[in-house]
C-alpha cells in the first residue's frame, strides 16, 4: 500500500540487461508540493520520470502514484507529463497540435478554447497560435509542449526540464504559473540540471550516477551538507558517495 505520499518510490530499480540504470530509489513526494530532480546529465532523472508517469515499468521495487501502483492506464488522464523529446505534429499549427491532444483527453469545445487561450499565455505563445511548428525554433516546441502537459488540468504534473533554453523572463512567468497550479494542490515533478532552479522547490532530491544523493527541503539539504549553496551542497554528496569527476 502507499502511504499519504502522491508520489512514492520504495527501492526502485531499472535495468536494461546487465546495464543498471537506478539503484534502490525512495522518493516521497507529499500532495500539492513543487519537488525537484536535480542532477546531472546521465543520472537518471528523466528514466526515473519515465517510471513515475507509468511509461516504463521498474526491474525491482514499487512505484505509486495518486495510491495506485504504476503503470496503470486509468490514472493517464490524471497526469500530465512532459518529456525530453517533443511529441508534436510539425505540419500541423499550434493551436491544431493543442486541440487534437485535447480531444485525446476529453476536453470539451468550450472549455477547450478557453483552455488554450490560457495555457498559449503561459507559454507566451499567443502571437504563434495559429503558425505551423515547423517554423518554430527548438524553444518554442518546448514551450508548446509544457501548454500541452497542463491543457487538461491535471492533478499530477511531470516535467522533465521544462524551462531549458526558456528566457529568463519568461521562465519566471512559467514558474509563477507552477506556484499558483501547486497552491491549488497539483502535485508537480520537475527535473532539472539547474542548481539555481532546485532552490524554488518546496522539497528536492539531489541524482548522481543512478543513485539518490539527499532528499529534503533546500535549507534541510544545505544545512545537512553544511554548506551555503545547493552546489556546494551537491558537491558535498557527492564526495561522500564516493564519486570522483
Ligand atoms: N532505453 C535505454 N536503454 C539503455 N540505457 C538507457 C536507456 N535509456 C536511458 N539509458 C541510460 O540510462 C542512464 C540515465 O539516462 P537518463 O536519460 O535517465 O538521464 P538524465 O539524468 O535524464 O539525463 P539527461 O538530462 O541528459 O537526459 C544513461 O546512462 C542512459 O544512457
Amino acid at each position: 500500500m502507499a502511504d499519504e505520499s502522491c508520489i512514492l518510490l520504495r527501492g526502485v530499480e531499472k535495468s536494461f540487461g546487465k546495464k543498471r540504470i537506478l539503484e534502490n530509489i525512495h522518493l516521497a513526494v507529499p500532495y500539492g508540493q513543487i519537488y525537484g530532480l536535480l542532477g546531472p546529465s546521465g543520472c537518471g532523472k528523466s528514466s526515473a520520470v519515465k517510471l513515475i508517469a507509468g511509461i516504463w515499468e521498474a526491474t525491482a521495487g514499487e512505484v505509486w502514484v495518486g495510491g495506485k501502483r504504476m503503470p496503470n492506464l486509468q490514472l493517464m488522464r490524471d497526469i500530465g507529463y512532459m518529456a525530453q523529446s517533443d511529441a508534436l505534429y510539425g505540419d500541423l499549427s499550434a493551436r491544431e497540435n493543442l486541440m487534437f491532444f485535447g480531444q485525446l483527453y476529453g476536453i470539451e469545445r468550450q472549455r477547450m478554447q478557453k483552455r488554450i487561450q490560457e495555457v498559449i499565455q503561459v507559454v507566451d505563445l499567443t502571437k504563434n497560435l495559429d503558425n505551423p511548428l515547423d517554423s518554430f525554433s527548438g524553444g518554442m516546441k518546448r514551450r508548446l509542449s509544457l501548454a500541452m502537459a497542463i491543457l487538461h488540468e491535471p492533478q499530477i504534473l511531470i516535467l522533465d526540464e521544462p524551462t531549458v533554453g526558456i528566457d529568463p523572463l519568461l521562465r519566471r512567468n512559467i514558474w509563477r504559473e507552477l506556484y499558483r497550479m501547486a497552491e491549488e494542490g497539483v502535485t508537480i515533478l520537475i527535473t532539472t540540471h539547474v542548481m539555481d532552479e532546485a532552490e524554488k522547490c518546496g522539497q528536492l532530491s539531489m541524482m548522481r550516477a543512478g543513485r539518490l544523493l539527499a532528499s529534503g527541503t533546500p535549507e534541510q539539504i544545505k544545512e545537512k551538507a553544511g554548506t551555503d549553496t545547493i552546489e556546494d551542497a551537491f558537491l558535498y554528496f557527492s564526495q561522500e558517495q564516493g564519486g570522483g569527476l
